[in-house]
């Protein structure tokens, strides 16, 4: 259980409220919600769509202030999260606690009422899972802890389509299985290029637990089943060949990247230039890929 981790000085403002919900993470997570629901067969009214996108960007809002909650003392330890409210010393946990309990609540019994169960009970397991499975239970415990908790990022357009339809089928499974597939090159990527910080505040992620050559390894192994989930659609005839050619570029130049970070042996001093590239093409990955779904489904 984490510890207060800085003495409160300064009153929080609505800024820090923001901060506490991961709204630049948030982005790609309401975007890939909003595909999935654009690519569903069913149409949904534009205020009804609109509430459902909303609740899902208050859940995992909701669950980013809960995540910060609880690691307030290991954000304390990394450069990269030092200047978040609680670190900072801008805001005490309980306000964070009541808060993320408070905009979970919302956004769960606002989906409830305004679209339905099935939506519902998805947004719930995805932001039980961030805050149960991959915060506080495995985030510390093991270098399994991004594959298992990843699932949490992975329901967003299963929840758009759910809103949508009133029910989940295989094309939002396979939606969610790109993104549980593409969870660990993107983290990854990033772990081998901020590894010191994440050595320092004693988090067993991959690279520092299992070493460079594994992750390098472990990222290209999970880019094949991935390019694979984004191809399927088309072939599977849920989508037409806009999406289908627009996912085989997109991931050939995802595959190509990944391979030359997993064949790369690095010295001290490197630039890691491969790494940050394949880190920030993982998420334009997403939007274009997710984009290209709607845009075959309303335009072609
Ligand atoms: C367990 C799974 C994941 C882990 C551990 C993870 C970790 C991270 C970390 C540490 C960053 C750097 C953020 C920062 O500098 O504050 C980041 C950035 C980002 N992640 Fe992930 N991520 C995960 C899943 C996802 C998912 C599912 C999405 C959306 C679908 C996502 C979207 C993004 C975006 C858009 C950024 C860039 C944010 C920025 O520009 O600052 N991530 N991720
Ligand atoms: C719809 C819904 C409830 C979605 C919630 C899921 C969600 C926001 C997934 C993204 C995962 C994420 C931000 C991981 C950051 O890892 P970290 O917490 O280890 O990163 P940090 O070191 O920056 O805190």
């Amino acid at each position: 259980m984490s510890t207060s981790a800085a003495t409160v000085s300064l009153p929080a403002d609505w800024r820090d409220f923001l901060a506490l919900t991961k709204p630049r993470v948030m982005t790609l997570v309401v975007f890939t919600g909003l595909c999935g629901m654009l690519a569903a067969p069913a149409h949904i009214h534009p205020i009804l769509g609109f509430t459902a996108i909303l609740c899902i960007a208050l859940g995992a809002g909701a669950a980013g202030a809960l995540n910060q909650w609880y690691e307030a003392d290991l954000d304390a330890k990394m450069k990269r999260t030092q200047k978040r409210p609680l670190p900072a010393g801008r805001m005490d946990r309980q306000s964070a606690l009541h808060f993320g309990v408070g905009l979970a609540c919302f956004s769960l019994v606002l989906m409830y009422f305004a679209i339905n169960l099935a939506a519902t009970l998805i947004l719930a397991a995805s932001i039980l899972f961030y805050v149960f499975v991959y915060t506080i239970w495995l985030k510390r415990r093991t270098p399994q802890n991004i594959v298992i908790g990843g699932a949490a990022g992975a329901f967003p357009p299963m929840i758009g389509w759910a809103a949508a339809t009133g029910d989940v089928s295989t094309m939002p499974v396979l939606l969610f299985a790109l993104i549980f597939l593409w969870t660990p090159p993107h983290f990854w990527a990033l772990a081998l290029f901020v590894k010191t910080d994440y050595a320092n505040a004693g988090v067993p992620m991959l690279p520092v637990v299992a070493g460079e050559r594994t992750t390098r390894i472990q990222i290209g192994l999970y880019t094949i089943p991935m390019i694979l989930c984004a191809a399927a659609p088309w072939p599977l005839g849920f989508t037409g060949a806009i999406y289908g050619i627009t996912a085989a570029v997109m991931s050939g130049l995802f595959l190509a990247m990944a391979v030359q970070v997993a064949i790369r042996r690095t010295g001290p001093d490197d630039d890691m230039a491969p790494e940050k590239r394949l880190f920030k093409f993982s998420i334009l990955y997403l939007f274009v890929v997710f984009g290209a779904l709607v845009i075959d489904r309303w335009f072609a």
